[in-house]
């Protein structure tokens, strides 16, 4: 008897016979939703206006009060029938008996179907459904399942034979769930093809939806050494130097044409007809009438233009019995006077050495900001005054100022001003005259800046500003870029002033002691 029950129950939906309905809840706990995944979401079971009738929205869930899937994962003993619905459990087995129900119901009669619930209706709870549809009790739910409970066979063991699936928890939270009301949604139903959106047709080469930006993975960049630099800086001198240079001398023989020749590259590289002499008379003396190649060239150039920067290459020489020792900077516009300030403001403070950094430079309100800046990120002081005033009159305050705060240091920057303004170049001198009134040996250092992508022009610079302003030490800057270093040989050839440091970028690391070996390397592209 039992056994007819359940293939009558299992088979609800499609060959209910008439006379025994069997009640929806029965039905719907019998339904083949084993897996949450397969669990139907009814669409809207309650509508807000039925909600007096239909007694309400389901308490929500609280959390905790569902088991995890984890642990219902493991194989549970059955609970008592009466509380599976409960649980929101199925039996598995149910699921098993259900599917071989299923298969003898086909079989026996097709053409008995009652109506089912058309793919793609949910029926409304409450709504328009017929007796058989109506919802029963989760009482009756429970007479069933213990019912079916005992038809068990009885060699399964129900513990190791029955393995529980979790329902997923969202059942509890479904309100028609909570009045013992979901209706099945048919697996058709949730495949149905959708209708999809509309979108215009767009002309070729657009697209709609989201875009997909395939992002590279950022490669941090090693940082060059300044050798690196250097020779990046000074790689379009030496290439050109180096190409003219293998091009003169393949297949010729050394002979005074070709040593006219390559006295004419070297002037035009800017190292000056003295080095460009001194080149030229080593090599015809150790080669004169045989092979030459150009690495034999570019070998005995660098070893030439060491000789003249090997004198000059020297450290910046600081006079510590005085305080403040004064270091004034000269230069042409943007040359890197401020930048290069803040560079030697860091190595000396970063020594310990007490500095002051004095705003000189009154024409520009830009450079007094920007010293300030750097005396705040180099710990220095700093002292400055309002636009347009007299550079001189800073320069008496700074000293006065470093001296009552015991600097070791004072830095003066100055305006940047072409060599060939006469005016501004006056106000240089007085600068200097105002300066040595405090100090006779002051300013100590008169540093000039020279911007290595100049070329000749920079002759001239070192010329009026070691005239006018005393200078006698220089630093070449930006011989990180396109620089045409090949100047300062013939500076340091003609003037013999010493070159304390080079500019090697922006940043307050790159300024970089002189070296005449590396930088006659770089000239002559060789490694260091
Ligand atoms: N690449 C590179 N740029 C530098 C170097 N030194 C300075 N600069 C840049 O050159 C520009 C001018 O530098 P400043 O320090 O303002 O030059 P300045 O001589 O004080 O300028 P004025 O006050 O106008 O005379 C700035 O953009 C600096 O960042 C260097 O060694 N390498």
């Amino acid at each position: 008897m039992a056994l007819s029950f359940i293939k009558k129950v299992f088979t609800f939906g499609k060959d209910k016979p008439a006379e025994e309905p069997v009640p929806e809840a029965v039905a719907r706990e019998l339904e083949p939703r084993s897996r949450a995944e397969d669990l139907p979401v009814a669409a809207d079971p309650v509508l807000p206006e039925e909600m007096d009738t239909a007694g309400g929205p389901a308490a929500d869930v609280g959390e905790g009060e569902i088991e995890e899937p984890g642990i219902l994962d493991e194989v549970l003993p059955l609970p008592p029938a009466d509380q599976m619905s409960d649980f929101g459990l199925v039996p598995l087995s149910l699921l098993e008996i259900e599917a071989e129900a299923e298969t003898q119901a086909s079989d026996e009669s097709e053409a008995e179907a009652p109506p089912s619930v058309p793919s793609g209706h949910l029926p409304h709870k409450g709504g328009d459904r017929s007796e058989a549809d109506a919802p029963a009790s989760v009482e009756e739910t429970a007479e069933v399942a213990e019912a079916l409970s005992e038809e068990i066979p009885a060699e399964i063991d129900v513990e190791e034979d029955i393995s529980i699936q979790p329902i997923s928890p969202l059942v509890g939270e479904m309100p028609g769930r909570a009045e013992g009301g979901i209706t099945p949604t048919e697996p058709s139903d949730l495949t149905a093809e959708q209708p999809k959106p509309e979108f215009p047709v767009l002309p070729k080469g657009f697209a709609t939806g989201p875009a997909i930006v395939e992002q590279q993975p950022i490669v941090p960049q090693p940082k060059l050494s300044w050798f690196q630099r250097l020779r990046n800086g000074l790689a379009r001198t030496s290439s050109q130097l180096t190409g003219q240079i293998t091009a003169l001398f393949t297949k010729r023989k050394l002979d005074d044409e070709t040593l006219q020749d390559l006295e004419d590259l070297l002037i035009q590289a800017d190292l000056g007809v003295e080095t460009a002499l001194r080149v030229t008379d080593t090599l015809a003396s150790e080669r004169y009438g045989k092979d030459v190649t150009g690495e034999d060239v570019s070998r005995i150039m660098a070893s030439e233009i060491a000789k003249v920067l090997k004198p000059v290459a020297k450290p910046l020489q600081l006079d510590l019995s005085h305080k403040p020792h004064v270091i004034l900077v000269v230069g042409v516009n943007g040359t890197g006077k401020t930048t290069t300030i803040g560079k030697l403001a860091a190595k000396l403070s970063g020594a310990g050495l007490k500095v002051m950094l004095a705003a000189g430079d009154t024409f520009r309100a830009a450079a007094i900001e920007q010293l300030k800046i750097w005396a705040e990120r180099t710990n220095s002081e700093f002292i400055g005054t309002k636009l347009g005033a007299d550079a001189a009159g800073l320069a008496y305050d700074a000293f006065e100022q470093a001296k009552a705060r015991k600097c070791d240091v004072l830095i003066v920057d100055t305006a940047g001003r072409l060599q060939n303004k006469a005016e501004l170049m006056a106000e240089l001198e007085k600068i200097v005259r105002v300066l040595g009134k405090l100090d006779p040996d002051a300013p100590h250092t008169v540093l000039q800046t020279l911007d290595a992508t100049t070329g000749q022009n920079a002759l001239s610079q070192v010329e009026i500003f070691r005239n006018v302003a005393g200078v006698n030490g220089l630093i070449m800057t930006k011989l990180d870029g396109t620089a045409r270093g090949g100047i300062l040989v013939a500076i340091s050839a003609k003037h013999k002033l010493p070159v304390y440091f080079i500019g090697v970028g922006e940043g307050v690391e790159d300024l970089e002691p002189f070296e005449a070996e590396d930088f006659a390397h770089a000239i002559a592209g060789l490694p260091q």
